[in-house]
């Protein structure tokens, strides 16, 4: 499982730390690790143009650090002092091993680098980018170069994965005694290029997570399989209601999500056109033509999926509110969505709810615009789990799933090819089978988005090696090779 902090809890766990070490021992390991992964990325560091992007505060100083080190292996090394302040003890080992610092014109030491190192703010940068930052962030992100990070991208909330303004996109960051969550969470992750993690004993005084993220491993120690003694109802009999007499798509798709996912069985119930499709695609599932909102007549299921393409008139209200009534566990999706967002109160039950929200849903549900919904996606998917009582899988460019006193699971699965129509539904016929199978509704969200992101890489790679489109039935159909592969 990797884990992530806020700024914070680092500053707690570095202070522990710093307060039995000499002065300067957690600097120069940060800058040691640094130039090593530097010079791993130039061809040669003799004679390579490295730029120093040097910030006030100790992000600086670490640049300024490992910029000398690169300098003593015969790097020309020139630093841009940013800020009203500069690291003098850098600074100075940056001059003695020979590089220097330059005046403007900055962008054009920027152009002419083959490596940029942005070491204008790390942990301690809040907010927008001020001037002159702002515009070398600008001119980083345009270099030709390759540009590496220290710590975090400049301009990215290490804490939240916030971006106010230009920030700076580096190819690698190398981040230093523990992951931060903004490293993880977009739109910072996408600012971050490939994440080094580089040890400088923080380990032991680091606080429980705030953020994680599971890996394949994990996923694997969690995924139900059936054993000698299973049957298809012991494997889990999920029921799934979705679908209209106009949208009936969003029935199929849900329903081969979890045939595809290793329901032990599927019961589907929706109006007669969405039946009638879901036979023609699925003739695994059993089908029931819901004649009114009444569920009495679909049979036991050990889990409910209700909502993709329902619609929101009085009978999908009045069968989301059927489902909600019983006693098993739901996940609420789509349609589903909106539905509650009128009606809040069906909420209140004992069994587990896993609501399956993209940011604007969930700006129905909070009441809350969708952009900072966006924007910060940790912050607001905990606010819906403690304001609806429920466990919340936020869908979007980084799919986080929160409950309530555990860390936020960010999924690191996924890719860009994902944002198309009708792949929701997949994900909730995925995430129904894994409740169904007994999972806790946040491992069964988590699994969920885990196995859907890599079902979608695998249906959207080709052979050689390139990403393309994918339809939603691809990424149902991907599952089962995903699943074997864990
Ligand atoms: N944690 C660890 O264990 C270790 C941490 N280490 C390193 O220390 C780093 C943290 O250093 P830090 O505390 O000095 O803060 P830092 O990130 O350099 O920035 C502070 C300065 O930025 C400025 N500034 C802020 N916002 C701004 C804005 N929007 N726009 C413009 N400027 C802005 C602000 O300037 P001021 O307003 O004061 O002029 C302030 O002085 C950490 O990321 C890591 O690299 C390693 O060396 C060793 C182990
Ligand atoms: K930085």
């Amino acid at each position: 499982m990797r884990t992530a902090y806020t700024s914070d809890q680092i500053r707690t766990a570095e202070r522990a730390l710093m307060a039995l070490l000499p002065d300067g021992t957690l600097m120069r390991r940060a800058a040691t690790g640094l130039s090593v992964v530097c010079a791993g990325l130039l061809p040669g560091v003799y004679g390579s143009r490295v730029a120093l992007l040097v910030g006030s505060g100790d992000n600086g100083g670490d640049a300024l650090y490992a910029g000398a080190l690169l300098a003593r292996r015969g790097a020309r090394v020139e630093a841009v002092l940013a800020g009203s302040r500069t690291h003098q003890a850098g600074l100075e080992a940056l001059r003695e091993a020979g590089g220097r610092t330059v005046e403007a014109p900055w962008p054009d030491v920027v152009r002419r680098a083959d490596l940029v190192v942005d070491g204008l703010v790390g942990i301690g940068g809040a907010g927008e980018l001020r001037e002159p930052y702002r515009r070398l962030a600008v001119a980083a992100s345009e270099a030709s170069g390759l540009v590496v990070a220290v710590d975090v991208p400049s301009g990215v909330d290490a804490s939240t994965g916030r971006v106010e303004g230009p920030a700076v996109r580096a190819q690698v960051t190398v981040t230093f005694g523990a992951c931060k969550n903004g490293l993880l969470v977009d739109p910072g992750r996408s600012y971050c290029g490939r994440v080094e993690l580089v040890d400088i004993g923080l380990g032991p005084y680091l606080p429980d997570p705030d953020v994680v993220s599971l890996t394949d491993e994990d996923v694997a120690d969690l995924l139900p399989r059936p054993g000698a003694e299973s049957d298809k109802y012991r494997r889990g009999v999920i029921g799934i209601i979705a679908g209209s007499e106009r949208f009936t798509g969003a029935a199929v798709l849900s329903v081969g999500g979890a045939v595809r996912a290793g329901a032990g069985l599927v019961r589907f119930a929706g109006a007669k056109a969405a039946v009638g499709q879901v036979r023609a695609h699925w003739p695994e599932a059993i089908t029931t033509v819901l004649d009114g909102p009444s569920v009495a007549d679909v049979g036991r299921v050990q889990a409910w999926v209700i909502g993709p393409g329902l619609g929101t008139g009085e009978e999908a209200r009045e069968l989301v509110r059927a489902v909600l009534a019983t006693d098993v566990p739901v996940l609420v999706d789509a349609d589903g969505l909106t539905v509650l967002a009128g009606d809040r109160s069906m909420l209140r039950r004992s069994a587990p709810t896993v609501l399956t929200p993209h940011a604007g849903e969930l700006s129905r549900l909070l009441d809350v615009p969708r952009d900072r919904i966006e924007a910060a996606r940790i912050a607001h998917v905990r606010r819906a789990v403690t304001e609806l009582g429920a466990i919340v899988l936020l869908k979007g460019s980084t799919t986080v799933v929160a409950q309530e006193d555990r860390p936020v699971r960010v999924n690191a699965t996924g890719t860009s090819w994902l944002a198309t129509g009708g792949t929701g539904d997949v994900l909730s016929g995925i995430g129904g089978t894994l409740l169904s199978a007994g999972l806790s509704g946040y491992d069964a969200a988590s699994c969920a988005a885990h196995l859907h992101g890599l079902a979608a890489r695998l249906a959207s790679t080709g052979n050689s090696g390139g990403q393309g489109p994918i339809a939603a039935m691809d990424v149902a159909r991907a599952l089962p090779q995903v699943i074997q592969s864990l």
